[in-house]
């Protein structure tokens, strides 16, 4: 075979589902511009014409024929390009996941999941039937019939052909197959989650396979916080016989992100020696990226107006006041400020017309009140150190604060129930209670303020707390979004001093030098979580074991006990502890608002982690590992 030079290109867009304008306006847009990069091939990520999270509309045959009607539309602009669209058909009762191969205003196949992502957050065997490997076949649609299945197709005489998403992942995947097939080209449309670090994998399997195959090797993912939880990184790779060619920026706030390369087939390629990896990734700088953009993308695509949160100026309300100013300063950069602010659609662009003025550090700022409106709501119980940690963080991103004292509607509530029951509540006899209407107090105010301004109210609670149930139901737990849940609290607790030295955020000296506490207990008690609970690293240690490696509770004993935590009988309080308030607070983690998934896991029983809100509580196991 002689040389033929192939310009190629991977889009990452930033999809809703069933937002077909929208989605529709950013296909055309990456073929727009692919055309004028003048592209051969250009791939779009995986089910990107509805939505890759439509969930259980796909089981609705009225979505299929939208979505299909969508793709002849699409067909349309492909003038002169091949274009490879993410989209779901239905053969009679079975619906298949597939990557359409549009050329030339034309449709000459489809290629079919073989493999469904069915682990974690990913539910899609609920939705769809795999392809088997090899075949092929017809399917009518509206008329007329069409290609199916394990399909090779050729461009100007370079043969390639497809692994969605999960297919790349497993064992036997269809590049194994490809190469003896003669395919030079794989391409991967993917709807690939964001999880810490993850990025690195994903580099692995493409760069590793185009080495392996000896093919080039193109992947793209969807872009942003598609319908709520996930967040996508918008990665765009392309690799040639181990040498990676391309890779872009991740987590960028624009609604399409396309990568181009003119890549040279030929019959003797140079295959890599050895491949260039990854340097080790900064999961703070990562996860900063994505609770950013996840913020800006499900504020805009809910039409609300900004954010409304009830600062303590401890370590869990201090990162999600920080995660805002990181919103504006990553989406001003990302965007420019005039794209920024016609994107959040809050504001004319005449009203910021003075922002040509400012600095871009107080342009910064300016946005950031206009965005996040803060509250302390101290009682008697708080601290002047909570207070000035709360009054300085805000103070130094712009944010506007405000401060008020809750004691009079707690002294209420409690003397209506006193009187009810004809007797005082006290510490000695009704902690637990007279801690909970604290928190619960705080919470009718604050989503006061947040209706006013047609905000989302952010709720601040953490995975480590949601394991064990630490947190009043709607109290603290009250909000629209959990931005931060999906994470624990001693990353978030290095994060806050990373955000403190790397990205300058000085507010944050404050909270980086307390200890956490939720400050429901008088004063003279000095509550923190650590004493209430156990050592956070430990929470994680067990959590971890337990849920993600999946141990049975004798396992996670003999373990911590091996790594020398705490003696036996510590360890043995420390499990009993947490499995019973893990069994008995599922039924919150089930109430809580929705949270992104960040960690390569996580507690949310409607997305990673399944657990049945009334069980056992471990009684059995918890005796077992007594009698050790
Ligand atoms: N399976 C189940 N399904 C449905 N409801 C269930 C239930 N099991 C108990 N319940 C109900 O749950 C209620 C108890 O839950 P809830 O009222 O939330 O309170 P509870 O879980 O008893 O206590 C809250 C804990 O969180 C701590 N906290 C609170 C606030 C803030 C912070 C902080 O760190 O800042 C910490 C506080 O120190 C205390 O240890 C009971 O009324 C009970 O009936
Ligand atoms: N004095 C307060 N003013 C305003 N909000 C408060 C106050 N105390 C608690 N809250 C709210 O309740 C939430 C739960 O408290 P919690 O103690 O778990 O978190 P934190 O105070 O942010 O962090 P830390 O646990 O490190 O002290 C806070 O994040 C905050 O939203
Ligand atoms: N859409 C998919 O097939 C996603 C599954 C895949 N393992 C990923 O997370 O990247």
């Amino acid at each position: 075979m002689k040389e033929t030079r192939l310009t190629l290109a991977g889009a990452a867009l930033n999809q809703t589902p069933l937002d077909w304008d929208n989605n529709l306006q950013n296909i055309k847009d990456a073929i727009t511009e692919a055309i004028t990069h003048n592209v051969d091939i250009l791939l779009l990520p995986e089910l990107c014409i509805t939505g890759y999270g439509c969930e259980d509309l796909f089981l609705s045959p009225w979505l299929g024929e939208e979505a299909f009607r969508k793709l002849l539309l699409v067909k349309e602009w492909c003038a002169d390009i091949t274009v490879c669209v993410g989209v779901h058909v239905w053969i009679g009762a079975q619906v298949y996941n597939t990557a359409c191969v549009i050329k030339n205003k034309e449709i000459i196949g489809f290629t079919a999941k073989q493999f469904l992502a069915k682990d974690g957050i990913h539910y899609e065997p609920r939705w769809f039937t795999e392809w088997p490997a090899n075949q092929v076949g017809e399917f009518e649609m509206l008329g007329q019939k069409y290609k199916i299945g394990d399909l090779i197709y050729e461009e100007q005489g370079v043969k390639y052909a497809f692994e969605i998403c999960e297919d790349a992942w497993r064992p036997n995947r269809p590049a194994e197959r490809h190469m003896a097939k003669g395919v030079q080209l794989i391409l991967n449309p993917s709807a690939s989650h964001f999880a810490l670090s993850k990025t690195d994998l994903r580099y692995r399997l493409v760069v590793e396979a185009s080495k392996k195959y000896q093919c080039t090797y193109v992947y793209a993912n969807l872009l942003g916080n598609e319908a709520g939880k996930v967040i996508y990184d918008g990665e765009v790779l392309i690799a040639q016989n181990g040498h990676l060619i391309k890779r872009n920026e991740l987590l960028c706030f624009k609604n399409v992100d396309l990568e181009v390369s003119e890549v040279s087939f030929g019959e003797n390629p140079t295959i890599a020696e050895t491949i260039t990896y990854l340097p080790p990734i900064d999961e703070n700088k990562e996860v900063m990226a994505a609770l950013s953009l996840g913020l800006f993308d499900y504020m805009r695509k809910s039409h609300s107006r900004g954010f409304v949160l009830s600062l303590s100026g401890g370590a869990d309300s201090s990162l999600c006041a920080v995660a805002v100013a990181e919103m504006v300063r990553r989406g001003i950069e990302s965007l420019g400020v005039v794209t920024f602010v016609a994107k959040t659609q809050l504001f004319p662009l005449k009203d910021v017309a003075y922002f040509d003025t400012l600095s871009e550090d107080q342009v910064a700022r300016e946005l950031v009140g206009r965005l996040l409106t803060c509250a302390y709501q101290g009682t008697v119980n708080s601290s002047d150190d909570t207070y000035n940690s709360a009054k300085e963080l805000a103070a130094s991103i712009g944010a506007v604060f405000y401060s008020w004292t809750i004691d009079e509607q707690v002294k209420g509530y409690t003397s209506i129930i006193e009187s009810a029951l004809n007797r005082p509540l006290t510490w000695a006899e009704d902690d637990v209670t007279l801690q909970n209407i604290q928190a619960r107090v705080r919470a009718p105010s604050i989503w006061m303020l947040a209706n006013i301004k047609g905000a989302l109210l952010l709720a601040t609670s953490n995975r480590s707390e949601a394991a064990v149930g630490y947190a009043t139901m709607d109290g603290d737990t009250a909000g629209s979004i959990s931005p931060i849940a999906g994470i624990d609290k001693s990353f978030i607790r290095q994060l806050l001093v990373w955000c403190q030295t790397e990205l300058g955020y000085e507010g944050l000296q404050y909270v980086n030098n307390l200890q956490p506490s939720a400050e429901l207990r008088p004063a003279k008690e000095a509550q923190t979580d650590e004493k209430d609970l156990m050592p956070y690293d430990i929470l994680n240690q067990i959590e971890r074991l337990a849920f993600y490696d999946r141990f049975a509770p004798d396992e996670v004993y003999d373990k911590l006990l091996e790594a020398g935590v705490a003696d036996g009988e510590t360890i043995k309080g420390w499990l009993t502890k947490f499995y019973s308030l893990w069994s008995r607070n599922q039924w919150k983690r089930e109430r809580y608002a929705p949270a992104f998934h960040l960690d390569d896991y996580s507690l949310d029983p409607r997305s990673w982690l399944r657990f049945p809100i009334l069980s056992g509580g471990f009684r059995d196991e918890l005796k077992q590992i007594g009698e050790k």
